[in-house]
C-alpha cells in the first residue's frame, strides 16, 4: 500500500576521503573524494518511513548537486506519494521538463545527477512501503505498470512502447526459475579495487592475492596514463590470475581514437575483455570506430559510467559503438531511466555491465541488475556487475557478497539508507572527520 503526502526533502553533501588512499584512482580521476549528495524525504504517513537517495560525486562540486536538489525539491514536496508512482512517468518528465530548469539540463550535468537523488529516494520510499527490496517490486510488477514508469519521448525510433511491453511479457515467462536462481546463487561479480591507479605494485599484489583467495575470478584494471606502467601493471595482474580468469580495462577517456587503438593494441597480449571508456565519454562515432577496429583482437568496447541519458545509450546502440553496456544506479534518471536502457539493451542484444565503482553505486545498482536477469534480459551470458570493496560500511544494509556474487538483497528499500552516524561525522565541511583533516591542513574548504 502507497501512501502519505510528502512533507519534506533534505539533501547533505557528504564526503569520505578516499583521495588519501588512492582508493578510486584512475587516468582522469586522479584523486577522488568517493561523495554523495544524500536526499531523505519524509511523509505524513502513519508508518514513518522514510526515502532515501543518493547521486555519486568525487568531492568537489557535490555543492552543487546539493544545490540543484534545491531547486527541484518544489516539485516533489506536497506530492501524494501514490499520485507519484501511479503515474511515474508523468512525474519524471515534470522533473526532467521544467520550463526553467531544463536550460541547465536537459537531462544531463549536475540536474541529472539531481533528479536521479530526488527519484532513487522516491523509488526506496515505496519498495519500502511495499515491504520489498527493490528488485523484487520491479520483478512484481506488471508489465503495464513498468512500461508507466519510462519516458519514452526520443527514442521510439529503437524502442516502442508496445516493444517494451512485448519484452517484458517475454520476461514473465519462467520468471521464477531465474529468481530462485538469483536467491541461491547471487548475480556474478567482478572487482575492481585491486588496481585503482594510484595503487603501488606492491599493493596491487597483495590486494589480487587476497582476492583469488576470496574466491574473485574477474578483475579490471586502470591504465591510460603511461604505456610502459600499463604494460607492466597487466603483465603483473595476468600472470597472477593465470590464462583463464577475466581482465578488463579502463582508460577513463583518457585518449583520442586514434590514440585508443593503437594504446589498446599495445596491451592486446593480455587478453583483455574490454577496453572501457577509451575516449570521451560523449564521442558516440569514436567508440564506434574503436569497437570496430579492436574487434580483430576480440576486445570489445564498454562504455556507460558517464553517459548521462537513454538518447546516448540508444545512439551507442544504434551506431554498434558498445559491445557492453555499463548503467550507472545513481547517473541516470533513476530506476525510471535505467528501465528503458535494461530494456534497449535487451532489444540490441548486447549484455549489460552495470558501473559501480563509487560510494553507494554497488547497494544500488545489484537491485538494477538482479531485476534484469529475472525480467528482461534471462541471461547472464557475457554479464557480470562491478563490485568495489569501499565505505560499504556506512550503510544500513551494505551489499552481501558471497562466492564473488551478488546475493539479492532482503530489505525493504533501494539499500540507500547511510548510517546517521556516518552522515554527521562525513558531513562537509562540518562533520568531525572534516573539521580534523581541515585542522591537519589535508584537506581544505
Ligand atoms: C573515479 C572513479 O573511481 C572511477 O575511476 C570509477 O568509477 C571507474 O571508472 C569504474 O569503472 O569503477
Ligand atoms: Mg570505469
Amino acid at each position: 500500500m502507497v501512501k502519505g503526502k510528502i512533507t519534506g526533502l533534505s539533501v547533505k553533501d557528504v564526503r569520505f576521503p578516499t583521495s588519501l588512499g588512492h582508493h578510486g584512482s584512475d587516468a582522469m580521476h586522479t584523486d577522488p573524494d568517493y561523495s554523495a549528495a544524500y536526499v531523505v524525504i519524509e511523509t505524513d504517513a502513519e508508518d514513518a518511513l522514510k526515502g532515501y537517495g543518493l547521486t555519486f560525486t568525487l568531492g568537489k562540486g557535490t555543492e552543487i548537486v546539493v544545490c540543484a536538489v534545491k531547486a527541484l525539491s518544489h516539485l516533489v514536496v506536497g506530492r501524494n506519494l501514490e499520485d507519484i508512482v501511479t503515474n511515474f512517468r508523468d512525474f519524471y518528465r515534470q522533473l526532467t521538463s521544467d520550463g526553467q530548469l531544463r536550460w541547465i539540463g536537459p537531462e544531463k550535468g549536475v540536474v541529472q545527477l539531481a533528479t536521479s537523488a530526488v527519484l532513487n529516494a522516491v523509488w526506496d520510499l515505496w519498495a519500502k512501503q511495499e515491504g520489498k527490496p527493490l528488485w523484487k517490486l520491479l520483478v512484481d510488477m506488471t508489465p503495464e505498470q513498468l512500461v508507466c514508469c519510462i519516458d519514452f519521448r526520443y527514442i521510439t525510433d529503437a524502442l516502442t512502447e508496445a516493444q517494451a511491453l512485448e519484452i517484458l511479457r517475454n520476461g514473465k515467462q519462467r520468471q521464477e526459475t531465474r529468481e530462485e536462481h538469483m536467491l541461491k546463487n547471487g548475480y556474478p561479480a567482478y572487482t575492481t579495487s585491486c588496481a585503482w591507479l594510484g595503487y603501488s605494485d606492491k599493493q596491487l599484489q597483495k590486494l589480487c592475492a587476497e582476492a583469488l583467495k576470496e574466491g574473485w575470478t574477474r578483475f579490471k584494471v586502470k591504465v591510460g596514463a603511461d604505456l610502459q606502467d600499463d604494460i607492466r601493471r597487466c603483465k603483473l595482474i595476468r600472470d597472477m590470475i593465470g590464462p583463464d580468469n577475466k581482465l578488463m580495462l579502463d582508460a577513463n577517456q583518457r585518449w583520442d581514437v586514434n590514440e585508443a587503438i593503437s594504446w589498446v593494441k599495445e596491451l592486446a597480449l593480455f587478453k583483455p575483455l574490454w577496453i572501457e571508456e577509451p575516449t570521451s565519454p560523449d564521442d558516440i562515432l569514436g567508440h564506434g570506430t574503436i569497437s570496430k577496429a579492436l574487434a580483430p583482437l576480440g576486445i570489445g568496447v564498454a562504455t556507460g559510467e558517464q553517459c548521462h541519458n537513454r538518447v546516448m545509450f540508444k545512439q551507442f546502440l544504434q551506431a554498434h559503438a558498445l559491445q557492453y553496456l555499463q548503467i550507472d544506479s545513481c547517473r541516470l534518471g533513476s530506476v525510471n531511466e535505467n528501465l528503458s536502457v535494461l530494456l534497449m539493451a535487451r532489444k540490441f542484444n548486447i549484455p549489460v555491465c552495470p558501473h559501480a565503482g563509487g560510494v553507494g553505486l554497488c547497494e544500488l545498482v545489484q537491485h538494477l541488475i538482479i531485476f534484469d536477469y529475472i525480467s528482461v534480459s534471462g541471461s547472464l551470458e557475457n554479464r557480470m556487475c562491478e563490485y568495489v570493496d569501499h565505505l560499504h560500511e556506512h550503510f544500513k544494509h551494505p551489499v552481501t557478497i558471497r562466492n564473488a556474487a551478488y546475493m539479492p538483497p532482503t530489505d525493504p528499500g533501494y539499500s540507500t539508507e547511510m548510517k546517521e552516524e556516518s552522515v554527521l561525522l562525513y558531513q562537509f565541511p562540518s562533520g568531525a572527520i572534516w573539521q580534523q583533516l581541515i585542522h591537519e591542513k589535508k584537506a581544505e574548504i
